[in-house]
C-alpha cells in the first residue's frame, strides 16, 4: 500500500519561504503533494515551479502576468486564477491539508482566514497574519479545530521545545534577536544609514521586507505579539535577547525554573520542514551545528531607545484592539517608501507612533475593522511621510 502523501499549498511560492519550502518538498517528495502554489509578480519562475512540481492550479497576483502564465500553463493541464478573490478562493481546495503562508504582509490576512474556515491546517510564516489579527485568527482556528504550526525561527524553536509539556507551566518565553546589520549603533548613526546597508543581514538571507524590519528591530516586535497568539502568553511573560550569533533559536523558562532552548545553523529549511511534515520529524542533510566553530555565544541586552520600534510592539501588544494593526499597516508603507528610497530609517519608527498615536482605536474590531484600520492607517502613514 502507498503513503499518504500531505497535500499542501504554498501561497508565495516564489520568495525566500516559499523556494525553500520547495527544496523541502523536492527533497521528500515521497511526504508531500504540491497541489496549489502563487506568487504576486515573478511569473518566470512561478511557471518553471509548476511544470516541475504540476499543482493543479496556480495563482499569479498581478492580472498583468495572467495572460502570459494561463498560455505556459494550460497545455500542462493547471489551472491558472489571478487576484486576490482567487486566492482566497483555491485555498478552500478539498484536497488540501496544510496551507503554508508564505506570502509578505497584510495580504495573507484574508487567505490564511479562508483557509481555516475550510478546515485547513496552517504553516504560518506570515506572521503580519497573526500581528493584525492574532485574536480573530486563533479563534476562528479553535472553531474549525484546526492547528497553526509556526514556520518562524523563533516559534518554531519554543513550538520544539514545548514538545510534550504542559502549556500552563510556561514562566516565560525569550525571543533570540540577531540585533541586525546596526547592532550597538546610535542614533546619530542611523539618521544616514542607507537601503543597502540595511539590506545586509549578518546571518540570515531573507525577503528585502523582513530584513528591513531585521534592522530596525520591528521584525523582533512582530514576532512578540506572534508569540502572544501562538502561545496564549502575557506580555509579562515575552521577553527578547539579543544574541548575534542566531545559534540558540529561542528559549523556555517553566514554572519549576528549568529552560530548554533549541539551537541548530542559521537554516529556514529545518522550521519550514518541522512545519510541514508535523507531527513526523523528517530526517535532513542541512549542515550540522559544531560547538567548537562558536566557542563564544553572547548574550545582550536590546536598545529599545535607539530602536524604538521594539518598544512600540509591545505598547501595541498592551493595548490590543487595532492598535496592532496600526502598527503594522503604518510600517508596510514606511518600509515600502525606504525600500524605494524616498525616506529615512528613522522615519519608520516616527510614523509608526504617529500613526499609533492619530488612527482611532478600536477596542474589540471586526474583521471590516481591520480592513478599514490597515486602509486608513496606510493613507495616514503617507500624509505623514509626505507633509500633504
Ligand atoms: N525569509 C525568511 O527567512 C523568513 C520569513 N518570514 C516571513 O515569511 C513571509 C515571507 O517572507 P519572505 O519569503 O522573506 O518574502 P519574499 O519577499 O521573499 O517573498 C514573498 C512572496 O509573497 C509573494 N507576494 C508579494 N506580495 C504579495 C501580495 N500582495 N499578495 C500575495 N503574494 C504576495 C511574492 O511573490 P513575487 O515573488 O511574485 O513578488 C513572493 O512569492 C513574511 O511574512 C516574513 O515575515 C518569517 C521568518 C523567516
Ligand atoms: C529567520 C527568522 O526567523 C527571522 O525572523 C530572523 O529571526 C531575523 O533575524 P532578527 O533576529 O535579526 O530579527
Ligand atoms: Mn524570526
Amino acid at each position: 500500500m502507498g503513503i499518504l502523501k500531505k497535500h499542501i499549498a504554498i501561497l508565495g511560492s516564489t520568495g525566500s519561504i516559499g523556494t525553500q519550502a520547495l527544496d523541502v518538498v523536492r527533497a521528500h517528495h515521497d511526504k508531500f503533494k504540491i497541489d496549489v502554489l502563487s506568487a504576486e509578480n515573478n511569473a518566470e519562475l512561478l511557471i518553471s515551479q509548476c511544470l516541475e512540481f504540476l499543482p493543479e492550479t496556480v495563482v499569479i497576483g498581478n492580472a498583468e502576468h495572467f495572460e502570459k502564465v494561463k498560455s505556459a500553463l494550460e497545455p500542462a493541464n493547471i489551472k491558472v486564477f489571478c487576484g486576490k478573490e482567487a486566492l482566497a478562493d483555491v485555498v478552500q481546495t478539498e484536497r488540501i491539508d496544510l496551507v503554508l503562508t508564505a506570502m509578505v504582509g497584510y495580504s495573507g490576512l484574508l487567505p490564511t482566514l479562508k483557509a481555516i474556515a475550510a478546515g485547513k491546517d496552517i504553516a504560518l510564516a506570515n506572521k503580519e497574519t497573526l500581528v493584525v489579527a492574532g485574536e480573530l485568527i486563533t479563534h476562528a482556528a479553535k472553531i474549525s479545530k484546526v492547528n497553526i504550526y509556526p514556520v518562524d525561527s523563533e516559534h518554531s524553536a519554543i513550538f520544539q521545545c514545548l514538545a510534550g509539556e504542559d502549556y500552563s507551566k510556561i514562566e516565560k518565553i525569550i525571543l533570540t534577536a540577531s540585533g541586525g546589520p546596526f547592532r550597538g549603533k546610535s542614533l546619530d548613526f542611523l539618521k544616514t544609514v542607507t537601503k543597502r546597508d540595511a539590506l545586509k543581514h549578518p546571518n540570515w538571507n531573507m525577503g528585502a521586507k523582513i530584513t528591513i524590519d531585521s534592522a530596525s528591530l520591528m521584525n523582533k516586535g512582530l514576532e512578540v505579539i506572534e508569540a502572544k497568539w501562538l502561545f496564549g502568553l502575557e506580555s509579562s511573560q515575552i521577553e527578547v535577547i539579543v544574541h548575534p550569533q542566531s545559534i540558540i533559536h529561542s528559549l523556555v523558562q517553566f514554572t519549576d525554573g528549568s529552560m530548554k532552548a533549541q539551537m541548530g545553523l542559521p537554516d529556514m529549511k529545518l522550521p519550514i520542514q518541522y512545519a510541514l511534515s508535523y507531527p513526523e520529524r523528517l530526517n535532513s542533510d542541512f549542515p550540522r551545528f559544531n560547538f567548537l566553530d562558536y566557542p563564544n555565544l553572547t548574550f545582550e541586552k536590546p536598545d529599545m531607545e535607539t530602536f524604538r520600534n521594539l518598544k512600540l510592539a509591545y505598547e501595541a501588544m498592551e493595548k490590543g484592539g487595532n492598535m496592532a494593526c496600526i502598527l503594522n499597516a503604518a510600517n508596510e508603507i514606511a518600509v515600502q517608501e525606504f525600500l524605494a528610497d524616498k525616506i529615512n530609517f528613522l522615519d519608520i519608527p516616527d510614523v509608526v507612533e504617529d500613526c499609533m498615536a492619530s488612527i482611532p482605536y478600536i477596542c474589540r474590531p471586526t474583521y471590516e475593522d481591520f480592513v478599514q484600520t490597515d486602509i486608513e492607517t496606510r493613507q495616514l502613514a503617507k500624509r505623514k511621510l509626505y507633509k500633504v
